[in-house]
């Protein structure tokens, strides 16, 4: 099946269980090009199990997903990094010992071109290649608002700069789709705000954003659709508003203790 041409992302029927649970149970969604689109949901809802199914690292027990107009099933995650998911992790994953600069241009290999090989000989190819990769990866520090001197370790970074860290290192990729599993968390409120501001200039880019998010503030006032996930099961989508007085939504959530 074709999907329409602004649904980035179609998600029918998929479901994913882990032993006797049930992480995923018959969940179909779209995401269009170009929005902000939320996934929320009390803890353990199924989330993150979405997430690593979109980006390759669990297979679908059923059910199907297409991007920009293409199935995949059984896909591993560098193919779906090249076809354009990129994705950042609920804990924090830079390579500590590593600069800002080096992080992101790590990011850059779904798009180079010369391999292991070219680097390795230093050929023409591979010296003008490089040469890209660092320009690229300076201008999305500069782009994530990240300061300080770009030899300057992650490990060294502030918290919040280390979330923007992860982002760059997602957008080296040249994604169409940006999937961002709790971005804002353990942020404080001059950090979130600067995250929104970010996510805002993205999407304004063209780059269509998928948010896992606690915060149900930055949620409603950043997202353009919002989807609940409830025990593996989708129990609302619509428009922030819509969602937030809907009544399955609020027992789902006076029922989990309201953790968000
Ligand atoms: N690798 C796994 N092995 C076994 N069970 C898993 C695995 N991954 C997730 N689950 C289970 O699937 C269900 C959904 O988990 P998931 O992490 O997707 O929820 P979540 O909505 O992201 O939760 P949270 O908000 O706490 O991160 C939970 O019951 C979880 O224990």
């Amino acid at each position: 099946m074709t999907p329409p041409s602004d649904h980035l992302l179609e998600l029918t029927s998929v479901g994913k269980h882990f032993g006797g649970v049930t992480a995923l149970a018959d969940v179909s969604l779209h995401i269009r090009q170009g929005e902000i689109y939320g996934l929320i949901g009390p803890n353990g809802a199924g989330k993150t199990t979405l997430f690593n199914v979109v980006t390759g690292l669990y297979q679908l027990d059923s059910g199907s997903f297409d991007f920009a107009g293409q199935r995949y099933m059984r896909c591993k995650p560098h193919l779906l990094a090249q076809a354009g998911i990129a994705r950042t992790f609920q804990n924090i994953r830079l390579f500590a010992n590593m600069s800002a600069l080096e992080n992101i241009m790590v990011g850059r290999h779904p798009r180079t071109r010369t391999g292991i090989w070219g680097a390795l000989t230093r050929h023409a190819a591979a010296r003008a290649e490089e040469r890209d990769t660092v320009q690229r990866a300076r201008e999305l520090l500069d782009y994530v608002g990240i300061e300080c001197p770009h030899q300057t370790l992650a490990k060294h970074l502030s918290y919040g700069e280390q979330r923007r860290l992860e982002i760059a290192r997602a957008l080296a990729t040249e994604p169409k789709l940006l999937a961002l599993d709790e971005p804002a968390a353990g942020m404080n409120a001059t950090e979130t705000v600067a995250l929104k501001a970010l996510l805002q200039k993205i999407r304004a880019s063209g780059i269509t954003v998928l948010l896992i998010e606690h915060d149900v503030k930055l949620i409603m006032g950043l997202c353009d659709r919002v989807a609940v996930l409830d025990y593996g099961k989708k129990i609302a989508e619509g428009v922030p508003e819509e969602v937030r007085r809907d009544p399955a939504v609020i027992a789902a959530y006076l029922g989990g203790g309201e953790s968000t």
